[in-house]
């Protein structure tokens, strides 16, 4: 048997004529380049079966068009090509086209004092698509930080005012003896809770942008937070956390606002849907906040 006798199921015509909205790939490896950082990535190609009478797409002419990513650094306009070649390859049979990638990318953080560094990983996942000759761009990225809550520091500072009124009232004030009641678990009877939070920040970017602009959505994102989580740590980078804390106490609600004036303002940023978690340590149950702008479910 040769090549020319192979028989090919997806030319036949299908029994039961329905159009599909995606039929694909899901889960396909591929390098990627995103700001000249070799990824590794999971890729899910689609595109629409239109022609209600068609068996099937043709998955290798999906498959094939990818190769192209693997090569170049990524950006909108690339993955405009791609998603055209997919129509192109399947001119007769689909409107549609359809691409995700998912990755996580690594950026290397400093210590807030200390002269060490490490890496965090952020995962990322884009979105495009071409539907009816409209390209779409949506990037998803996980962003990692403290929140302290606010009322529990309110609380807290409540309850050390009323610890000083009880050890020195009608006394009176001696610096150092005041300075090392500061330094004490007896003096300080209380500390609000925090807890580790995530933004998930959903962009529809700019599409004639010759980059994605990953790396520096997730700064003005954590700029926008100052409690972003910390890689390498010494004694001196927890305290100026604490001091980062204290000073940027957070509801949900302070940091979905924090965020959504951020992103509007940030370059190549068209619209978003963000979302914040605090996982709460006061109960087992999270407090959520969204926020959107110029933003249409595609
Ligand atoms: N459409 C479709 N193809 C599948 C599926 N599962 C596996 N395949 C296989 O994907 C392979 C590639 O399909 P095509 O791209 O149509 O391959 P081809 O006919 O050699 O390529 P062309 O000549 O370009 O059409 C075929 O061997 C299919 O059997 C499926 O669920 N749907």
């Amino acid at each position: 048997m040769n090549a020319l006798t192979l028989p090919d199921i997806a030319s036949q015509n299908t029994r039961q004529v329905v159009p599909l909205e995606w039929v694909g790939m899901c889960g396909i490896a591929l390098p990627i380049v995103i700001d000249g950082q070799q990824l590794t990535a999971k890729v899910d190609a689609g595109v629409s079966l239109d022609d209600a009478q068609a068996r099937g797409i043709h998955m290798s002419r999906l498959f094939l068009a990818l190769e192209v990513i693997e090569s170049q650094g990524l950006n909108p306009l690339l993955l405009k090509k791609v998603l055209q070649r997919f129509l192109d390859s399947h001119d007769d049979l689909s409107i549609c086209a359809y691409l995700s990638i998912h990755t996580h990318l690594l950026l290397k953080r400093p210590a807030l004092v200390s002269p060490l560094s490490g890496w965090k990983s952020y995962p990322v996942t884009i979105d495009a698509s071409l539907k009816n000759g409209m390209f779409h761009v949506e990037l998803k990225v996980e962003v990692e930080y403290s929140s302290t809550c606010p009322c529990s520091a309110a609380l807290a500072r409540q309850l050390i005012q009323q610890q000083f009124v009880n050890d020195f009232a009608n006394k009176p004030l001696q610096h150092a003896e005041v300075l090392t009641w500061l330094g004490s678990s007896q003096g300080i009877v209380a500390t609000p809770h925090s807890q580790r939070s995530t933004a998930t920040l959903q962009i529809r970017l700019d599409t004639e942008l010759g980059y994605l602009p990953i790396s520096s959505l997730i700064d003005e994102a954590e700029s926008a937070l100052a409690t972003a989580v910390q890689t390498a740590v010494k004694r001196a980078d927890e305290q100026a956390f604490a001091l980062a804390n204290g000073q940027n106490l957070m509801f949900c609600e302070d940091a979905a606002r924090r965020l959504n004036v951020a992103l509007k303002v940030a370059q190549g940023v068209k619209g978003f849907s963000l979302k914040v978690v605090h996982a709460e340590s006061l109960h087992s149950h999270d407090a959520v906040a969204e926020s959107r702008w110029n933003w249409r479910a595609q």
